[in-house]
Order: structure tokens, then sequence, then C-alpha cells
């Protein structure tokens, strides 16, 4: 029995190290093949079919040899476990018919009634390794949904407040934050949005400027420093409070595949039909939906893809408007549209800002002229503050953006 459960307990323990690589295998497969379908288009530009299907043919292969592997090994951990018991219930028989046959008190009833209880447990024992060997499965199995089950979720305080519903400053103060341990992204940020006010951030592309927005909405947590916004530390604001009240125009717009009135309601579900069509008009797509034959239902596809970048950009546009948020970040809001409709949606932008507390972020500085005070970003730094005017006349690192975006 000893022999037994000794080797059951090693070969189930090698078995599961053995299907923990087939799972491994199976996550790797599907995020090949998700990755290669959502790139599809990607991989037809590049005519790179033949390519993904090798890729992905080795991930399938990696996961044939690894399933056989295990397969096979189970095969033989059955096997093994059934000559451990074959071997002893022989030897046990031979030893009580040795005892029987040499003429000691084991007479062959005695042997007949031994055989059949040996008989009996043969199956219990082999029954309790096979159990043993599922319940070891069984806990691999179910691995990933523990993993999924750790997941961090996004948890608020227990004492989080809601953001108060009249408009404040936000402050950043001394903010350090990297996406990994080895490079600083923002180093000691430090800045103060007026309520009303708006402010633009500028930049060389990688300083940083995505980055506090991800920081201001909590998609991220600053590692050092605050961020507040009415003297509250967000980390003591409710997300869901604080979400709501930015209106959010971004470079990566995600729409639903649905309805292009449904992608522009989710900024209100409430609002009635003449408040979806007033946000669309104001930002310059009502003319764009009304010459389709099904106008409002048109179906914009998967991800949008039946809309171009401006289009897309302006039902976003349209949706950050119909919320009527407090607190306005554009990232780059209007870098898809052509000279003529940015001109177009620009005042409404403007509009849209003049009232509340925003952030504007942009590569072309015409669209910033008019901001209250223009930051410049560099290498996690805000190296210069001013209106335009104020920062022409610095001549610093503005003054050459300036320069070489006039070229
Ligand atoms: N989720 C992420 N994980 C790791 N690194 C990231 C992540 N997002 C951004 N980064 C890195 O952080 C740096 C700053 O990115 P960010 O998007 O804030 O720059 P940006 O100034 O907005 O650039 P751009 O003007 O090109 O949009 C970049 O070097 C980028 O590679």
């Amino acid at each position: 029995m000893v022999v037994y459960t000794v080797a059951n307990v090693w070969l189930s323990n090698r078995h599961t190290k053995l299907r923990e690589k087939v799972l491994e295998a199976e996550k790797e497969t599907g995020s090949i093949q998700s990755d290669s379908i959502n790139n599809h288009q990607t991989v037809k530009y590049f005519a790179a079919e033949k390519h993904e299907s090798e890729r992905y043919g080795k991930y399938v292969d990696e996961l044939k040899n690894r399933d056989f592997a295990a397969d096979v090994y189970g095969l033989k951990m059955t096997f093994s476990q059934r000559s451990i018991i074959d071997v002893f219930t022989s030897i046990a028989t031979l030893l009580a018919a040795y005892a029987a046959f040499s003429g000691n008190d084991f007479t062959a009833g005695d042997f007949i009634l031994f055989t059949t209880y040996l008989v009996q447990l043969y199956n219990p024992f082999y029954n309790l390794g096979y159990a043993y060997r599922e319940f070891k499965k069984a806990l691999v199995d179910m691995k990933q949904m523990f993993e999924f089950l750790d997941e961090e979720v996004e948890q608020d305080d227990e004492d989080a407040q809601d953001l108060p519903e009249n408009q404040c400053s936000i402050t950043f103060n001394k903010v350090k934050f990297g996406y990994g341990e080895e490079k600083l992204i923002l180093d000691e940020v430090d800045f103060t949005i007026n309520a009303g006010e708006t402010v633009a951030l500028v930049g060389p592309s990688g300083s940083g400027k995505s980055t506090i927005y991800r920081l201001l909405l909590r998609f991220f947590e600053v590692q050092e420093g605050s961020i507040e916004i009415c003297g509250l530390n967000i980390r003591k604001i409710s997300r869901k409070s604080l979400r709501k009240h930015f209106g959010i125009v971004s470079q990566d717009i995600e729409l639903f595949n649905d309805t292009i009135e449904y992608n522009i309601r989710y900024g209100d579900i409430e609002a009635s039909q003449e408040q979806v069509e007033e946000a669309s008009k104001a930002a310059a797509i009502h003319d764009f939906i009304i010459s389709h034959s099904d106008g409002y239902n048109t179906q914009v596809g998967q991800k949008g893809i039946k809309l171009s970048g401006g289009e897309k950009q302006r039902v976003s546009i349209a949706r950050a408007i119909l919320k009527k948020p407090q607190y306005i970040l554009l990232d780059e809001a209007t870098s898809a549209l052509d000279n003529q409709t940015e001109k177009a949606i620009q005042d409404n932008l403007n509009e849209l800002c003049k009232s509340r507390t925003s952030l504007i972020i942009a590569h072309r500085l015409t669209t910033v002229t008019h901001a209250d005070r223009i930051f410049v970003l560099e290498k996690g730094k805000i190296v210069e503050s001013g209106n335009h005017k104020e920062l022409l006349e610095m001549k610093g690192v503005y003054y050459d953006m300036w320069e070489q975006h006039n070229k």
C-alpha cells in the first residue's frame, strides 16, 4: 500500500506538470489566433497570410505535441498503477498458496477466502489512485480560473467619496509614474489647472502626455506624489463618479458594433433624439449620418470599421458633447480630420471647453494657441508653461516646436 501510494503521488505530480504545459500552450495558441484575427487587415496589407498561418501552425504543433505527451504519460501511469497492484496481489496470492500447500493451519478454504478479499480490494485501490489523478488534473484545469479570480479588480477605498458636482481645480503634486520598474515616464510633474481654465499639453511623441490623462482617470495609479481635484486626492474619489464627470475624446476611439445612434447615445443613455441630433450637429457629423438611407440606424461595424478615422472621431466628439461633463480631456481629438472639417468643429470644441475645466493634448500647435495656458512636457518633466504669446517670447522648446510646425 505504501509503495502504491508513493508511486501514485510521484506519477500524478509529473502528470500535473505535463498538464500545466498543455494549458500554457493552449493559452499561447489562443492568443496568437485572436492576434491574427484582430489584425487581419495588416496581415492582408503585407500579404502575410502564409507567414501567419505558419506562425499559428507552429503553436498548434507544439500544443499537439504537449497534449500527446500528457496523454501518453497518462496511459503509462494507468499501466504502472495497475502493474503495481497486479504484482503485489500476485505475490500475496502466491504466499497464500504456499501457506495452504505447506500444511500449516492455513487451509484451502482460507486460501479461497483470502483471494476473494484480495480481489475485492483490487478495484477500490485502483479507483483511489484514479480519483487522486483526476483530482490533480482538475486542479490544474481550474488554475486558470483561480488566476482569473486573483486578478486585481478596480476596487475603491471603503471611504471613497463622489466627486463634487461643481467644477474645481485639478492639481498634480510632484507626480512620479512609470509603467514598469525600469523607466520613469513622469518625473515630479507639478501643475494646476484652475476651475474653468483650458490648458494644453504639448511635447514630443512619447513624452508622457496621454499618460497624464490615464492617471487622471485612474486607469493607473501614481507611484509618488498625488493628483487632487477639488482638493481631494483622487485615490479617495470613487472611479465611477470621477469618470462620470469627464468627457473624453482620445486618439484610440472604440466604437460598439451597433448603430451610429447607439454609439453617440453612449454619452447619455437617457438623452432624447433631439439632444442626440444636436450633439451630432455640433460635432459636424449630422449631415453625414442623414446622408445614409438608414440615417441614425446605420451600422458602424466591428470597432467602427465602416467609418473613416475622421468620422469615428466625430462620433466620439458627439458623444462627449452629449455627456455634458464638468471636465474635458481631448487627446489629439481632431488629428484624423482634414483642415476644413477640423475648422468646422474646432469652434464647437472650443465652445465645449470654454465653460469647463479642460485639458487638451495636441501635436498640431495651431489647435491650442487659444488655450489659457500651455504646458510643454519633455522627457517626463514640464519644462515650460505660459500662454502661446509668452511661450513664443521665451524662445525655448515651444518656440522651436512652433518654428518647426510652421516650416
Ligand atoms: N501601457 C503601457 N505600458 C508600457 N509602456 C507604455 C504604456 N503606454 C505608454 N507607454 C510608454 O510610455 C511612454 C509615454 O507614452 P504616452 O502615450 O503617454 O506618450 P505621448 O506623449 O502621449 O505620445 P504621443 O504624442 O505619441 O501620443 C511611451 O514611451 C510609451 O511607449
